[in-house]
């Protein structure tokens, strides 16, 4: 194994989304476009700190603190009529997912499991999708723009879907396992994710060292996925992490993925001498209906579908 490091060299670029007048076309946004940029093609991934306006304290407390009793529920609630919703990619994880986490799907899953509702849960769950879907909107259309291809954004926004999924991995110190992922990329466009206070989510650099996704307060983790570097004719690099159990703590994390329901093309701005066209149209969902999972392994990646 790698050795984790946390030297001052290799941390995850922090980007603030919080600033007061953050909107397109002034200084600090076109500022914090370079750095978002910047940091999808280097590493693939930055931390971003929220906007205030989202309570995350307060959704610790409430919808967080669900994830406990939603994951506890027997395996038979968990399993029942959501296909493809429940998964376990390895032994000390287990996950829940909404497919589509519009507020009509966030509201049957929280009915599916308290059939007399939990409104902490369900308005924490509406509150905390809509704010990462904001922030996907707002990432995505500084890449669009800094690569002058903002008029295929609208497109792009409409052919998105949001999915949500809340992680367990079991306390280490109890199962003897401390592999909670093992290193991968995301088949997503985006994946945004979050966690209690348990550490755990490590990233791959391009010197292959890994580093420990530490949160400061108020943030989330953006990571491209391979479907970012595929319509991005391989500017941007698809996030390598892989979540390690160290801490003698139950972990739970909350991943937003966006999925694009239109087929994706390589803009024709970003095909040039020195970037030929690497990649065909993809139909992302065809993909989904084509991949055989065995052991929580794909049988191929995005990039072996559709590369030319
Ligand atoms: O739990 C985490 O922090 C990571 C989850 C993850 O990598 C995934 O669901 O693909
Ligand atoms: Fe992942």
């Amino acid at each position: 194994m790698t050795m984790v490091t946390q030297a001052a060299a290799a941390k995850i670029p922090v980007v603030d989304f919080s600033m007061d007048g953050m909107k397109p076309g002034t200084s600090s946004w076109l500022s914090i476009s370079d750095d978002v940029c910047h940091a999808l093609e280097e590493l693939g991934c930055f931390i971003a700190i929220l906007p205030n306006k989202l309570p995350l304290e307060e959704l610790h407390n409430s919808f967080v603190g669900a994830l406990k009793e939603l994951l506890d529920f027997p395996m038979d609630v968990k399993v029942r009529d959501k296909k493809g919703a429940y998964l376990s990619i390895n032994p000390p994880h287990e996950g829940l997912g909404v497919l589509n986490n519009t507020s009509e799907e966030i509201q049957k899953f929280t009915r599916h499991f308290w059939p007399n509702g939990n409104d902490l849960f369900c308005e924490g769950a509406l509150e905390y999708a809509k704010a990462m879907e904001e922030l996907d909107q707002v990432v995505t259309r500084m890449v669009f723009e800094n690569y002058g291809v903002e008029k295929y954004h609208d497109a792009h926004v409409q052919s998105t879907s949001y999915h949500l999924r809340f992680n367990k991995y079991k306390n280490p110190k109890k199962t003897g396992m401390d592999v909670g992922l093992k290193p991968h990329t995301d088949n997503s466009f985006s994946s945004i994710l979050h966690q209690n206070q348990v550490c755990g989510l490590e990233i791959c650099t391009k010197d292959r060292d890994w580093i420990v996704f530490d949160p400061p307060p108020s943030s989330v983790i953006y990571l491209a996925g391979d479907v970012f570097q595929i319509w991005s004719n391989n500017r941007i690099r698809p996030c390598r992490h892989r979540v390690s159990l160290t801490e003698d703590e139950v972990r739970f994390s909350i991943g937003q993925f966006t999925y694009m329901k239109e087929v994706v093309s390589i803009p024709n701005e970003l095909v040039d001498e020195d970037h030929p066209r690497l990649y065909k149209p993809l139909d992302h969902l065809e993909f989904f209906k084509e991949v055989k999972y065995t052991d929580g392994k794909a049988d191929r990646t995005v990039h072996e579908y559709c590369r030319i």
